[in-house]
């Protein structure tokens, strides 16, 4: 079993941070007088991956409609200094009369890039996300995880600053979910985005990110952060150390004391 690599930040890099989202106080109150969020502070800048645990119903999606556009926030002040936001659901949302590579294509021919650059974008996409070979399948032809790889080529083909992801992996098993959580990490380093991430999971929380906040029950505020102190070369085996348990063990915490 290999030690948890050393302490370090996620993306190694001098430059200054780019931040792609800042929330301020912000908070969402639905019509129907439900109060969703309530207070939310919350920074990400490129090369940060922050995860978002909290209990069912605690305004996880909502956070990430108004980080998305789809929302806006009823107080506070929600920025995105993002030109290009990747999108990836629990459901992959493809086209399901069109292939593989036409669905890649999709958001960069809706973003107006012309055929050539659509076209290398897409190869280069799905180059990256591991379905090269699979260009020509139609959606029914895939498992739930080429499916999910499809959707995150579609969004990486804009080449995103900010990835917003509202439980991509929940549906997956749980071999297909640590691949893709591995997939998921060497793409964050090798392109250096800053990502907001929806998940149940604890341990997925502290395996994917450089960050972990627990929200408390409805209105959902952000009760507890986490530095997660492992570096970006992560491998499965991290799940069986002695830290990774000890930092697991202290957001399930936390995500108890805040649901209470
Ligand atoms: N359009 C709406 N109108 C009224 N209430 C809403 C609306 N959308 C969401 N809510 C409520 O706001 C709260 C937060 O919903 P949200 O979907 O953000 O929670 P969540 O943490 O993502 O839940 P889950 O973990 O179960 O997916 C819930 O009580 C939900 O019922």
């Amino acid at each position: 079993m290999s030690a948890p690599a050393p302490a370090a930040p996620s993306t190694a890099t001098t430059a200054p941070a780019t931040r792609v989202l800042e929330f301020t106080d912000v908070a969402r109150q639905f019509p129907d007088g439900t109060v969703a969020l309530e207070g939310v502070h919350l920074t990400i800048d490129r090369g940060e991956f922050v995860t978002v645990v909290g209990p069912s119903g605690c305004g996880k999606s909502t956070l990430l409609r108004i980080a998305s556009g789809l929302d806006a926030a009823s107080a506070g002040t929600a920025r995105v200094d993002a030109q290009r936001i990747g999108y990836v659901f629990q459901d992959a949302t493809l086209l399901p009369w069109r292939s593989v590579k036409k669905n890649v294509e999709l958001l960069a021919e809706l973003h107006g890039m012309s055929k050539t650059a659509t076209n290398q974008a897409a190869l280069d996409a799905i180059e990256l996300v591991g379905l090269r070979g699979h260009e020509k399948k139609l959606p029914r032809a895939l498992s739930g995880g080429m499916k999910m790889r499809a959707s995150l080529a579609r969004s990486l083909t804009l080449d995103p600053d900010l990835f917003l992801f509202d439980e991509p992996f929940g549906a997956l098993d749980e071999i297909t979910r640590e691949r893709l959580n591995d997939e998921l990490i060497r793409l964050f380093v090798t392109k250096g985005f800053g990502a907001l991430f929806i998940t149940h999971s604890v341990s997925e929380a502290v395996y994917m990110s450089t960050r972990v906040l627990v929200m408390s029950g409805r209105p959902g505020h952000i009760v507890e952060s986490f530095q997660v102190p492992f570096g970006p070369d992560r491998t499965p085996e991290l799940r069986f150390t002695p830290e990774f348990a000890k930092l697991a063990g202290e957001v399930s915490h936390a995500l108890r004391e805040g649901h209470s």
